[in-house]
C-alpha cells in the first residue's frame, strides 16, 4: 500500500503545515500537523472544552461506528515551544491520502494550551517520531507509520515541504518525480525517539564550507532552523544591523537587509537554503524589523533541523533497520 497527501502551510509565513486526515466511520476529516519531532497523534475532540475550541474541526468518537474507548488510558504532552495538551484515547480507523490503518490510537484532547486554541487551522498533531516517545499510559501506543508499516510497499515516508506553497507527504514509496539527482542518505540514531542524525558541515553565503559534524533532529513540526551559537553568529555577522535581541528572543535585523544563503551538508551532498527562507517574518505587521529563520539552539540542548531547512530539500524518512534519512535536491 501507499498514501499521498498535501502539506498545506497554515499561514503566510509557513509557521506550520497541515495535512487532511480522515478518522472514524463515516470519515471525519481533520487537518493535522504531521510532526517527525513527536510521537503522539492527538486531536481536538468532542471532549475538548468548548472554551478551548476556536474554529478547529473536532473528532466526535460517538459519531463513529468503529470507535472504541481505550479504557483507563491517558496522555499528556509538552512541546519545545511551551505548548501542550492532554486527554484520553480511542482506537479508530484512520487514513492519510488513501492509506488506511484499522485500529489507530487517536488521542482525544480534554485540555489544550492557549497557543493551540489560537491556531484555528490546526486540528491536532500526528507524531511521526519513534513510538518510544509516545506518552499514552499505562501502555504506550504506536504511530500511524508504525501501524502502517506491514502494509507499506516500502518502509518509508517522505516530506516535500515548500516555501509559501503546498507540498506533500508520501507513505510507502519514494516518488521519483519529486526530486532530481540522487538521494544522499545518512545514519539515524533513534535517540531518544527522534530522527537524530548529523550534518557534515555548513557554509554562510559564498563562504568556505566548514566541515564539522553537527548532530540534531529533523523535525517537520518545528518552524525554524536551530543551530549552535558559533554557526549562527557567523551567519548574522554578514547581516547589516543584525542583533541577538533579548526582547524578541532571537536574531532580528532590518527587513531591508540583504541576507546570505545558508548551506548544510548531508555527507558529500550540499543543500542551500535561499535567503528568503531565512528572512522569516516581520516582528509585527507594520514593523521594519524582521525575525530570522536561523536561530541559536543554545537554549534547547539539541540542534533542530526544522521546516526552514527541510523545505530546501526532498526528505526520505526510512524506517528500515537501521533507520536512515535521505535528502535530495528538487
Ligand atoms: N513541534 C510540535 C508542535 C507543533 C505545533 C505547535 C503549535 C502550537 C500552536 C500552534 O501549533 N506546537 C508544537
Amino acid at each position: 500500500d501507499t498514501g499521498s497527501a498535501a502539506a498545506i502551510p497554515i499561514n503566510e509565513v509557513d509557521i506550520a503545515y497541515v495535512t487532511p486526515v480522515t478518522v472514524g466511520t463515516p470519515p471525519q476529516t481533520l487537518m493535522l500537523d504531521l510532526d517527525t519531532g513527536s510521537s503522539d497523534l492527538w486531536v481536538f475532540s468532542s471532549l475538548t472544552p468548548s472554551s478551548q475550541v476556536r474554529g478547529q474541526d473536532i473528532y466526535t468518537p460517538a459519531n463513529s461506528s468503529t470507535s472504541k474507548l481505550l479504557n483507563g488510558h491517558t496522555w499528556s504532552i509538552r512541546y519545545g515551544d511551551g505548548s501542550g495538551s492532554r486527554g484520553t484515547v480511542y482506537l479508530d480507523t484512520l487514513a492519510v491520502g488513501g492509506l488506511e490503518v484499522k485500529s489507530q490510537a487517536v488521542q482525544t484532547a480534554q485540555e489544550v494550551s492557549s497557543s493551540f486554541t489560537q491556531e484555528q487551522s490546526l486540528d491536532g498533531l500526528m507524531g511521526l517520531g519513534f513510538s518510544t516517545l509516545n506518552t499514552v499510559r499505562p501502555s504506550s501506543q504506536l504511530t500511524f507509520f508504525d501501524n502502517a508499516r506491514p502494509s507499506l510497499d516500502e518502509e518509508v515516508f517522505t516530506a516535500d515541504l515548500k516555501y509559501h506553497a503546498t507540498g506533500s507527504y508520501d507513505f510507502g514509496f519514494v516518488d521519483r518525480a519529486k526530486y532530481t539527482g540522487n538521494i544522499s542518505y545518512t545514519a539515524v540514531t533513534e535517540s531518544p525517539g527522534y530522527w537524530t542524525h548529523s550534518l557534515s558541515g555548513y557554509a554562510v553565503g559564498s563562504g568556505a564550507f566548514q566541515t564539522t559534524r553537527l548532530s540534531g533532529i529533523s523535525d517537520t513540526g518545528t518552524t525554524l532552523l536551530y543551530l549552535p551559537t558559533a554557526v549562527v553568529t557567523a551567519y548574522y555577522r554578514q547581516v547589516q544591523g543584525a542583533q541577538n535581541s533579548q526582547y524578541y528572543g532571537g536574531y532580528v535585523f532590518p527587513c531591508s537587509s540583504s541576507l546570505p544563503t545558508f548551506t548544510f551538508g548531508i555527507e558529500e551532498a550540499r543543500f542551500t537554503i535561499p535567503a528568503s527562507y531565512i528572512n522569516y517574518t516581520r516582528i509585527s505587521p507594520t514593523s521594519t524589523t524582521c525575525y530570522g529563520g536561523l536561530q541559536s539552539s543554545s537554549g534547547l540542548g539539541i540542534n533542530i533541523f526544522g521546516d526552514v531547512a527541510l523545505k530546501a530539500a526532498f526528505v526520505v524518512f526510512s524506517g528500515t533497520n537501521p533507520p536512515r534519512i535521505g535528502f535530495a535536491h528538487k
